[in-house]
């Protein structure tokens, strides 16, 4: 264990006081999830997804996040043109491609987004990032097949192949770039109970990329307070329903010193 880095809450305060705008390209499971996690984490969240006006609605946010989940060819027109807005911009992308390697599809899609516009921060489950990285990964449509462990090298080939940050979840979260890594302890095995939870960590990490354009650090203080606040909402009531709800307080009434007493963050 280390220290704790003050710069996660040094994050969180920041985007608790500017509450930044995030723009979601984002799956119509997640929508509301994700949306009520931004606001209870303190940021702004608008999804937007309309070929016709995602440029412009990039124009007026601090982060894009686009999200592959529920896919079709109005919301690929609009992902490809919101993340070459973004990156003409400077904005931060932040990257989901949920269920890449179940179909043919999904995989040409993921291809397609990253040579258009690469995204700052890729976050999947193994068998995404290990699909992602041209590995013949078991797949089982959104959920993984393996432990995030796995796919760690896969998310390094990743990283050094187009030089940004590739978070895996899992029970162990794992932030690589390069040859740096992070690791984040914290969370809870019912997390993978509750839809929507990797799609949260993906937004969260938005947030914090539009307040901390170190954007290694953003993704770890996205996963740490993603795992703690997880695994606060467990300990008052450990089954599926009641952590969906428990998750948005314990993210709302997220304490420094909760931070620092629960943190298990490693780097190497
Ligand atoms: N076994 C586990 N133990 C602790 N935390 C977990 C576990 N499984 C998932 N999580 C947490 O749940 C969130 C979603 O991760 P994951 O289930 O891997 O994503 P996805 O929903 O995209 O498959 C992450 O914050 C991750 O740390
Ligand atoms: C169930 C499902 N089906 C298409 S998108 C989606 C949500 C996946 O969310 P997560 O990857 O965060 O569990
Ligand atoms: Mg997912």
């Amino acid at each position: 264990m280390f220290p704790t880095p003050p710069s996660i809450w040094t994050d969180l305060a920041r985007i608790r006081a500017q509450a930044p705008l995030i723009h979601n390209i984002t799956n119509f499971v997640v929508m509301n999830n994700t949306a009520n996690a931004l606001l209870a984490l303190g940021a702004s969240p608008a999804m937007v997804h309309a070929p016709e006006e995602v440029e412009d609605f990039v124009a007026i946010s601090s982060a894009l996040v686009v999200n592959i989940g529920t896919l079709d060819a109005t919301f690929v027109a609009g992902m490809k043109l919101a993340m070459r807005r973004a990156k003409d911009l400077g904005k931060p992308v932040v990257f989901d491609p949920v269920g890449v390697g179940a179909t043919a599809y999904r995989n040409r899609v993921s291809q397609e987004l990253l040579t258009q516009a690469t995204p700052d921060i890729i976050r999947g489950n193994a068998s995404e990032i290990m699909a992602l990285a041209g590995l013949n990964a078991q797949t089982k449509g959104v959920d993984s097949t393996v432990g995030s462990d796995a796919a760690v090298e896969a998310a390094r080939r990743l990283s050094k192949a187009w030089g940004g940050v590739v978070v895996v979840s899992g029970a162990t979260d794992y932030i690589v770039q390069g040859d740096q890594t992070a690791t984040i302890g914290n969370g809870h095995p019912l997390m993978a109970k509750v839809t929507g939870m990797g799609c949260t960590a993906t937004a969260l990490t938005g947030a914090f990329a539009a307040i901390n354009a170190d954007y290694f650090r953003a993704a770890t203080h996205a996963m740490a307070v993603m795992g703690i606040a997880g695994e606060l909402a467990a300990e008052k009531q450990a089954a599926p329903g009641s952590l969906q709800l428990n998750f948005l307080d314990c993210l709302y009434q997220l304490t420094e010193s909760a931070i620092q007493s629960r943190l298990n963050l490693s780097e190497r």
